[in-house]
């Protein structure tokens, strides 16, 4: 047990994730290299690291859309290498994609619908027997309110595609976020949003943490926001970890500053 300072107060909290050397080869290349780390219940845990240094491909091992090589990931003491991307997702471990990958030509009010379906009796069975009008307008007022708090209900029904950048990060939040997970996989949240939008996204992944009780994992190369974010940052380098620890003492770590000078 850990003890672990959110917005809740201070709290011992056990270990979530368990990655025990996670390894992937992609022909004679090791993406990810032997990979070992423990995640905490409610800490904001950073992956940082160079490009191609393998932090999406460890995401996509955690998730379930790349076998690994060899090596094991346990959820809440459950091994959870071998299960297929939607079984661990209905265990609680959701995700958003560097790539974005909504529907863009639905609807914002749509797209949270559609991922709600992943949890909801209504996925399973609204195909063969239809769906009864008490489900439905409960997934629809959860969408509503997911959309409020990501800032989107006024444009729900808008063409995702039609979103900028930061808009559409947002919306993928809350499609992750209708899967009512417990883990959440955030692959660089900031990437395409402008200064404004990146100073408000540590108060709102902190707030989204908070109401949902969630574990967040981040994957992201703005720095700043790291540091400011994260409770535990890790560093990848080359497939393999090369520091795990607070912020500070991670920036400050030899190993990482050769890392990022060595790739400049
Ligand atoms: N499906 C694949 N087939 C072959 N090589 C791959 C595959 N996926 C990733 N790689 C390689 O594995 C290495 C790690 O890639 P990965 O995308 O995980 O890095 P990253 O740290 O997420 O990079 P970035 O910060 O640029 O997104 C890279 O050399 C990449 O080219």
């Amino acid at each position: 047990m850990t003890a672990v300072t959110t917005e809740r107060g201070t709290v011992e909290r056990g270990t979530v994730l368990e990655a025990r050397g996670l390894t992937r080869r992609f022909g004679g290349l090791v993406a990810v290299n032997d990979v070992s780390f423990d995640v905490r219940e409610g800490e904001i845990f950073g992956l940082i690291g160079p490009n191609g240094a393998g932090k999406t491909t460890l995401f996509n091992l955690m998730t379930g859309l790349t076998p690994p090589s060899s090596g094991t990931l346990a959820y809440r003491g459950q091994k959870v290498t071998g299960l297929a991307p939607h079984r661990i997702a209905a265990l609680g471990i959701s995700r958003t994609f560097q790539n974005i990958r909504l529907f863009r030509a639905l609807s914002a009010l749509e797209n949270v619908k559609i991922a709600q379906h992943v949890r909801t009796r209504a996925g399973l069975w609204a195909g063969v027997f239809g769906t009864s009008r008490a489900e439905e307008r409960r997934v629809e007022d959860q969408a509503w309110a997911l959309l409020d708090l990501v800032g989107l209900a006024d444009r729900a029904g808008e063409s995702a595609g039609n979103f900028s950048y930061g808009d559409q990060r947002r919306l993928e939040i809350a499609r992750a976020l209708a899967t009512e997970p417990r883990v959440l996989l955030l692959d660089e949240p900031a990437a395409g949003m402008n200064t404004a939008e990146k100073g408000q996204l540590t108060a709102f992944i902190r707030e989204v943490r908070a109401r949902f009780d969630l574990t967040v994992l981040v994957i992201e190369h703005h720095v700043p926001l790291v540091m400011d974010l994260c409770d535990r940052v890790a560093v990848l380098n080359f497939g393999q970890l090369i520091a795990v620890g607070d912020p500070a003492a991670v920036q400050r770590d030899p190993k990482v500053i050769e890392a990022y000078l060595g790739g400049e």
